[in-house]
């Protein structure tokens, strides 16, 4: 049989690497580099082992394989759980797309901030949920008006920053005139620092002071910046005088928030606050069952269920099973049945009970041992390169491989601030893309102390 007889469909895959891309909360690239760049890209085949991309021309060709083959190869075998290559089709172009691309189109506001799926029809409510859903379902029918503001809090994946886009994007269907801004706490914090720079601060002022309705996602971000906090509190004031809506998330209370200015706490407290607690088994099976739908898929209930079953932790690694094991169903083109969805989820659950049983201790104690320093030291105050790089990598793997917050790393490495922790963990991983050693000392690392 000739080689092109085989089909291979890979495009669930694709779809997987791309959402993973464009989110913003995974930190892989700018929304706007993506719209620039995947814009252009579609799928186009499959063959063995090989994923066939279509291209409009030999120039985007070279920059994507230059730019963003490493991300989007290493994102395939983080979903796939193996190797594909990439190889692409330059697309002949037809009248229309070269009219087109003369055209300079201005990116859509609603798309640029926000996520088309986060909507409250894509939300599923359960006991863990309701209060914060309805809450924010009040919120997007009457801005400004039932609670101002809102806080929402809860652990990793829980949803989290799709309540916060379903209130952005309803009020934008709803109140066709009303400026909306959803923005990160970094985001915030790094366009304040720029408008500083740029002897721009009254633009930044009028920017955040002049919305209808401001969504701020990940308020911890703000601990220690005590000048954006101030500006935060001023705008802050001046929407909650004229009555606009401001809504914002954070990982844990806000009570448990160190080093917030007193003021700026109480402002947070001010409205109304809701947690969003893990969904239980029913409720994991209803999130699947919608996620299949959503997806145009068909799983069964028997295989829903195991997956409910074995991912317990939150709705992001819920997902990420379903799609493992529905990419697995188109692959070989089957029905997945029990035993298939119990081996093939096997990993991820082994993953989150390795998670429990690894120690913090444990890793500093192999970390210090690899760089030749004494344990102690990635517990001291010592900022000399040979002690602070080794600690911001055993920073890194603790929070790859065990469940503590970074607040509760940070006090395992002599009681550092969790904001120390996270800047540890975006250095090593923004310098793990371009440096190929620390990669392999990373990864070398992270299978000693997992004993593989
Ligand atoms: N109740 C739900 N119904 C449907 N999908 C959900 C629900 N809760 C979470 N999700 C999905 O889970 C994924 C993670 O949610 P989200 O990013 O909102 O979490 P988060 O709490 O903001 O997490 P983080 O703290 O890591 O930013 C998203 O794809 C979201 O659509």
């Amino acid at each position: 049989m000739a080689d092109t007889d085989y089909s291979y469909d890979y495009k669930i895959i694709w779809d997987a690497v791309t959402s993973k891309i464009k989110d913003p909360n995974e930190d892989l690239i700018s929304t706007e580099e993506y719209n620039l760049w995947f814009s252009q890209l579609e799928y186009h085949t499959g063959k063995e082992n090989t994923i066939i991309l279509s291209v409009p021309s030999a120039f985007i060709k070279d920059q994507i394989i230059q730019r963003y083959k490493k991300i989007i190869e290493t994102e395939i075998e983080k979903i796939l759980g193996k190797k594909l290559s990439l190889d692409f089709e330059i697309r002949q172009k037809n009248k229309e797309e070269k009219i087109e691309e003369k055209i300079i189109k201005l990116p859509e506001r609603r798309r640029t901030l926000l996520k088309k799926d986060y909507t409250f029809d894509n939300f599923v409510i359960g006991e863990n949920n309701a209060f914060a859903a309805n809450a924010c379902i009040a919120i997007a029918n009457n801005p400004g008006k039932s609670y101002n503001p809102c806080l929402i809090y809860g652990g990793v994946g829980l949803g989290k920053t799709h309540l916060l886009q379903s209130i952005g994007n309803k009020v934008h269907d709803t109140f066709e005139d009303y400026k909306i801004v959803y923005v990160t706490a970094e985001n915030f914090t790094n366009e304040f620092i720029q408008a500083i720079q740029n002897r721009e601060t009254e633009k930044f002022k009028r920017k955040y002071r002049t919305v209808d309705v401001l969504l701020i996602d990940d308020i911890h971000f703000f601990v220690n910046k005590t000048e954006t906090q101030e500006e935060l509190f001023h705008t802050f004031n001046a929407l909650y005088d004229s009555e606009k809506q401001m809504v914002f998330t954070c990982d844990r209370p806000v009570s448990e928030l160190k080093n917030i200015s007193d003021r700026l706490r109480s402002r947070f407290e001010r409205g109304l606050n809701v947690d969003l607690q893990p969904p239980s088994f029913e409720t994991r099976c209803a999130i699947l069952k919608r996620k299949v739908i959503q997806r145009g898929k068909q799983v069964s209930d028997e295989v829903i269920n195991i997956i409910a079953e074995k991912i317990t932790t939150n709705v992001r690694d819920l997902e990420a099973a379903l799609i493992k094991v529905i990419a697995y169903s188109e692959l070989v083109k089957k029905q997945v049945t029990k035993e298939i969805a119990e081996s093939l989820l096997s990993d991820m659950s082994k993953n989150v009970s390795d998670k429990k049983n690894i120690t913090i201790e444990t890793i500093q104690e192999k970390v210090a041992n690899y760089f030749n320093i004494k344990q102690n030291d990635l517990r001291n105050k010592k900022r000399t390169r040979t002690i602070s790089f080794p600690r911001q990598i055993a920073m890194y793997i603790s929070r790859e491989l065990t469940e503590f917050s970074t607040t509760e790393i940070g006090e395992a490495f002599g009681g550092r601030d969790h904001t120390t922790v996270m800047y540890a963990i975006q250095k090593i991983e923004s310098k793990m893309k371009t440096d190929p050693t620390l990669h392999k000392i990373t990864e070398h690392l992270i299978k000693e102390i997992k004993g593989e």
